[in-house]
């Protein structure tokens, strides 16, 4: 039987976590995550790279396991869970947002820079035509004002996207702009609106019940606060929360908190906690992709990682520009 939700959670630990375990993921770890929140009725998991279909390079991090078999091991375990793939123009392409859907993926996020979704229409047509069920994913968006993101998030809609979602990538976001963004949305689109938190100020929480407040039906969280720099909305806590609030996620919380503990925690190389460097991705704006890079960025330069994240804050570094973390920690070391 369908479960009633007033909220629909995705489930992100196995693509935005890619990036907290250096793209590490193994089949038989994506497998028994994948499983269990199948199980306890997670709607829709997403199983990519952490930078999104083709994410496997250099500049990004290469993954242990192509992700392929990744999405078509997932896939072939999960009995009611949609399984959901990221995409960045730019980074993945048509080809293999045609193999991901081949290989049983349900759901295409596309996802761009704030400012820029005019790279999107292609992909998200082609979600569509895969009958895929498609959502515009605006990251970084304390980068724009509302105005702005509005603007960007009906261009997605007029590309046919099902639901448009505010991305806070840094973890930067204040309840009250994250309300903002998402009334501003509300009011301007017919479709879904999404939110999607990253923990690095301790607000994921509360930035989270925020968007809800303001109408957002769609958000994303990570078991265990697997995802990049100190995690996403940690699911679990999550959906104990809005059970308490007589929001309905259809999750069994039971089963989320077993599998949280007794095979998410094992997979994490260091439990996930907001640490120095954490805290700087929310304070000065930085992706939180950006962490474990300029972690080794400043092991290499023998540059403070603090001083390499705030001067990539100051420079309004977006997604992508990775190459500029060794830039700015050559230059610092250089001015020394
Ligand atoms: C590189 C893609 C990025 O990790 C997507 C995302 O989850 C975000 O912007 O927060
Ligand atoms: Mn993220």
């Amino acid at each position: 039987m369908e479960s009633h939700r007033d909220v629909l959670i995705t489930e992100v630990a196995l693509r935005d976590g890619s990036h907290a375990i250096r793209h590490q993921f193994t089949v038989d770890q994506v497998v028994a995550v994948a499983k269990g929140l199948d199980e306890a009725n997670v709607p829709y998991i997403e199983v990519s790279h952490g930078d999104g279909l083709g994410g496997s390079s250099l500049q990004y991090g290469l993954s242990l396991t192509n992700e392929m078999e990744l999405i078509e091991a997932a896939a072939s375990v999960v009995k009611n869970a949609k399984i959901a793939v990221l995409l960045l123009p730019g980074i993945g392409t048509m080809p293999e947002l045609k193999e991901a859907a081949s290989l049983g993926a349900k759901m295409a996020r596309i996802a761009t820079h704030v400012t820029e979704a005019d790279v999107s229409p292609q992909h998200i047509s082609l979600a569509k035509e895969l009958g895929l069920e498609t959502v515009g994913f605006l990251m970084m968006s304390h980068m724009a004002p509302t105005a702005k993101l509005v603007e960007q998030a009906k261009l997605m809609e007029s590309y046919g996207a099902d639901t448009v979602y505010v991305v806070d990538s840094a973890g930067a976001l204040l309840p009250y702009q994250v309300k903002e963004r998402i009334r501003g949305l509300k009011d301007a689109l017919t479709i879904n609106v999404g939110f999607h938190a990253h923990n690095n100020l301790s607000l994921a929480m509360a930035n989270t019940l925020a968007a809800i407040e303001e109408g957002s039906t769609r958000i994303d969280g990570s078991i265990r606060c697997l995802g990049a720099g100190a995690g996403n909305t940690q699911t679990e806590v999550l959906v104990s929360v809005l059970d308490k609030l007589g929001i309905q996620t259809g999750i069994d919380i039971y089963k989320m908190m077993d599998i949280a503990e007794n095979i998410v925690a094992p997979i994490l190389e260091k439990p996930q906690e907001i640490t120095k460097d954490s805290l700087v991705l929310g304070y000065a704006g930085v992706y939180s992709s950006f962490l474990l890079h300029a972690q080794r960025a400043s092991e290499r330069f023998g540059i403070d990682s603090r001083d390499i994240l705030i001067e990539l804050g100051k420079r309004n570094v977006v997604g992508g520009q990775e190459d500029m973390i060794l830039d700015v920690a050559a230059e610092l070391a250089n001015a020394k």
